[in-house]
């Protein structure tokens, strides 16, 4: 996922190039261009976070480039680039509206933390959305101990929600009102991560020509997401445990220790405990931060949040689209959605959501506008297109409901292997009950693996 975009302005087509690659490695979707009149047309047609921009350029420049910002997109933060001899310029460049400049030349861990710093926060989810039982107890157990200050493990397949999450549980604890702050272990450079967290003092790195906050310090009085901390080098693992330790952090090339009061959420896709066992992952630091671990289940092992979570986020890109009014989803529009795996979890669900939405012009979803690649495609998603050549049948069925016993009966019986007779002691129906639903299944052309 992007950490935001940003518009790169730099007439040096090498320079320009590296700090593209610095950029992109970090996440950050950039557009690049050579000169300031040149960022004025990239402004008309899209929509930036930031703009990084070097001063001195052939036309209007930086400066220029920084008056036309602040007359037309005064709240965008520009960040300006410029050689030491400009630093005076650089100075009165802030008292016009930069946040800030670095100093050519300068480390491509100086780049990231001031971009980080000014990046805007990201749009906060509201509260998660979820119908399913175990997401509904995943969430209340999430609310007791959002009270609590412990440092809690979020785990789960990738996109399963599990920033949303964290949100969550910061809204909900008695830190809401401080900041949260969030850093993607696996998107920042493992040389740049340190530098990211812990921040810098002035000279501690080329470039570094004035001292810099880390995440830590940033999230001071709220909360820190370390997103993916799996992907944290052992060595990096080791500072990490200590500043949890001792509650206290000393920024790369500083003497001064900062006393912390920070809660750490973190999040892993991989199972982090066998990572452990493995010594992929410090057994220690496992213990510190998994004081309470909380798991989302795959998407379609919670069938029941498929259709609240389609129809919130069908709402959410209609309004980013303009659109005066919310489609509806159509019976067989549902019923595709529910029997379709969701190996992309919820991130899935939002992608064939907004395609649905640029594909149905009008206020009803049809199946045709449910494109899942087809690399997703599994078995249930077939039989859901057979399945919609009987739409009134389904009407008489009561739909969603049928459809997702469907669902729980296909993920059961891949479940026991096939085992009909473990399938209906699971699911508490008898032998003769489970054999009547899967021969009525077939009757809808579903297929049922023998
Ligand atoms: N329960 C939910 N309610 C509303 N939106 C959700 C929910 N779960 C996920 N989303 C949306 O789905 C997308 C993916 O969620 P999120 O980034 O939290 O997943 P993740 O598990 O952290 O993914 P990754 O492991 O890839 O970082 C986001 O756009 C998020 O807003």
């Amino acid at each position: 996922m992007s950490e935001g975009k940003l518009l790169l302005v730099e007439d040096d087509a090498s320079l320009r190039e590296a700090l593209l690659d610095t950029l992109m490695l970090a996440h950050y979707e950039c557009v690049d261009v050579a000169c300031a009149e040149d960022a004025i047309l990239a402004l008309k047609t899209d929509n930036f976070d930031m703009v990084i921009s070097d001063v001195q350029m052939e036309g209007i420049g930086g400066i220029g480039l920084l008056g036309h910002l602040q007359q037309y997109y005064p709240k965008l933060p520009v960040l300006l680039m410029t050689a030491y001899a400009t630093i005076d310029n650089a100075v009165n460049a802030m008292k016009l509206g930069a946040v800030d400049y670095l100093s050519k030349p300068f480390s491509p861990e100086v780049l990231l933390n001031q971009v980080s710093r000014y990046m805007p926060a990201k749009c906060v989810e509201g509260t998660p959305v979820v119908a399913d039982e175990k997401s509904l107890g995943l969430l209340s157990l999430a609310q007791r101990v959002a009270a609590s200050d412990a440092s809690v493990m979020i785990m789960g397949p990738s996109g399963s929600g599990k920033e949303v999450l964290a949100r969550y549980i910061h809204q909900h604890s008695q830190r809401a009102a401080e900041p949260f702050v969030a850093i993607n272990c696996a998107a920042i450079p493992e040389n740049m991560l340190e530098a990211t967290l812990f921040g810098y003092e002035k000279g501690a790195f080329t470039g570094a020509v004035q001292a810099c906050p880390g995440k830590f310090e940033q999230a001071q009085g709220g909360t820190l997401l370390l997103d993916e901390i799996s992907e944290m080098e052992l060595g990096l693992q080791a500072k990490l445990l200590r500043v949890l330790q001792e509650r206290e952090v000393e920024r790369l090339g500083g003497r001064k220790t900062i006393k912390l009061n920070v809660r750490v959420l973190a999040t892993s896709n991989r199972d982090l405990k066998a990572m452990a066992t493995s010594g992929e992952f410090r057994e220690d630091l496992y213990y510190r931060i998994n004081v309470f671990p909380l798991t989302w289940p795959a998407l379609h092992q919670r069938p029941a949040d498929i259709l609240p979570l389609a129809r919130h986020l069908l709402q959410r890109h209609a309004l980013i689209a303009n659109r005066s009014e919310v489609p509806e989803l159509s019976e067989c529009a549902c019923r595709r959605l529910l029997v379709h795996r969701w190996p992309g979890n919820v991130r899935e669900l939002d992608n064939v959501v907004q395609r649905a939405l640029i594909l149905c012009p009008g206020n009803e979803i049809s199946a045709n506008d449910i494109i899942i690649d087809s690399l997703e495609l599994d078995f249930s998603a077939e039989a859901a297109s057979t399945s919609e050549a009987k739409p009134a049948e389904l009407e008489g069925l009561g739909g969603e409901l049928k459809a997702q016993e469907h669902v729980i009966i296909l993920e059961t019986l891949s479940q026991c292997n096939g085992s009909r007779k473990l399938v209906a002691e699971k699911l508490g129906i008898s032998a003769r009950t489970l054999r009547y639903k899967m021969a009525k299944m077939r009757d809808l052309g579903i297929e049922i693996p023998a």
